[in-house]
């Protein structure tokens, strides 16, 4: 039994229009994903905007109505009505990607992190603002910090008390939702070390969804590259950045920027490379709408979960 296992999941919007707002069709936000987690893992969703990241990420937690499809978490199926229980919704908890907007600016912090806490326990005032206190020290806040507002933290410090909201109730997967996108370089490798750290310390699992190859590269152990509401592959960290099979896969890696100046000759002469393959075959990767083929089976961990080309 595996800790999340996907199956086959599908997400469709109805478009709605005409005189009686009929279905006119649906967007197919996410269309046959599957894919498992190990626990203590952290997996990556890679892709650009729009490819289904994030409706994946809500589908799994219970934001979004699944079309078809199966989520079981430690064998649990979630997309049925009797595993909807508090137990499950106290062990999957999200942080979103903007620190700015996600924080109730008109509440102190230490409302803002209790918020879970009183949802699923009863603790008495003095419980409940040492336990918050904690959770700030956990995550390098000072405990002072309970009776401050939101706009009184840098971004990456906001993000932090994201995260201390997130682990209030002791989660077993957290889905980060482009956790350091919004934030300054400088500060994003300061926000996912801790990220690192917090994760080995609570044993977390963690599915991150990024369009940041290199974000990623430093997070993950596995990753799935989407494309267009599908899966275009997915592989160990190694597999992708060493060995991607789909050109659209080998366009992001090849477009990672190399800070060392001595791979820049080498860079340059695989980004040259792959954009040649691309213009030159990219009827065998893409169908006349644009949507991804996958690949046979490459080798046992490196697995490309679409339709083949027929
Ligand atoms: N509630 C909704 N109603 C209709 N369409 C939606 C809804 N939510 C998402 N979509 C559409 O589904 C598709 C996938 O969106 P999604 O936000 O999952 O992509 P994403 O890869 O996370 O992109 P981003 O990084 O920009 O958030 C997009 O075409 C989006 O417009």
């Amino acid at each position: 039994m595996g800790f999340l296992e996907v199956e086959d999941l599908k997400v469709y919007f109805p478009i709605k229009g005409g005189l009686f707002n009929r279905t006119l069709g649906n967007i197919k936000a996410v269309d046959g994903v599957s894919f498992s987690i190990e626990q203590g893992k952290t997996y990556g969703l890679v892709g650009e905007s729009g490819s289904g990241k994030t409706t994946t990420g809500r589908a799994i937690i219970g934001l979004n109505d699944i079309t078809s499809g199966k989520v079981l978490f430690e064998g649990k199926d979630l997309t049925s009505k009797k595993s909807k229980t508090a137990s499950v919704r106290k062990d999957i908890q999200m942080i979103f990607q903007d620190p700015y907007s996600s924080l109730n600016p008109k509440k102190r912090v230490l409302d803002i992190v209790a918020e879970p806490i009183r949802n699923f326990e009863k603790l008495s005032k003095q419980e409940e603002k040492k336990r918050v206190q904690e959770l700030l020290e956990m995550v390098g806040l000072s405990p002072e910090s309970i009776l401050k507002y939101p706009h009184e933290f840098s971004g990456g410090q906001r993000q932090r008390i994201g995260v201390a909201r997130a682990i209030a109730l002791k989660p077993k997967l957290i889905i980060a939702d482009e956790p350091v996108s919004a934030l300054d370089v400088s500060v994003q490798a300061q926000v996912l070390n801790f990220m690192q750290d917090i994760q080995k310390e609570l044993n977390l699992t963690y599915l991150f969804i990024s369009h940041d190859l290199g974000v990623v590269k430093h997070m993950c152990d596995e990753i799935g590259i989407m494309y267009k509401g599908r899966y275009v592959e997915q592989g160990t960290k190694q597999d992708i950045f060493e060995n991607p099979q789909h050109i659209y896969t080998k366009r992001l890696v090849a477009a990672i920027p190399d800070i060392d100046p001595r791979h820049r000759a080498e860079q340059k002469q695989f980004r040259e490379d792959v954009q040649r393959e691309y213009e030159q075959s990219y009827n065998d990767y893409f169908d006349s709408e644009g949507l991804a083929y996958g690949l046979q089976s490459v080798s046992d961990t490196h697995l490309v979960a679409l339709p083949e080309k027929g």
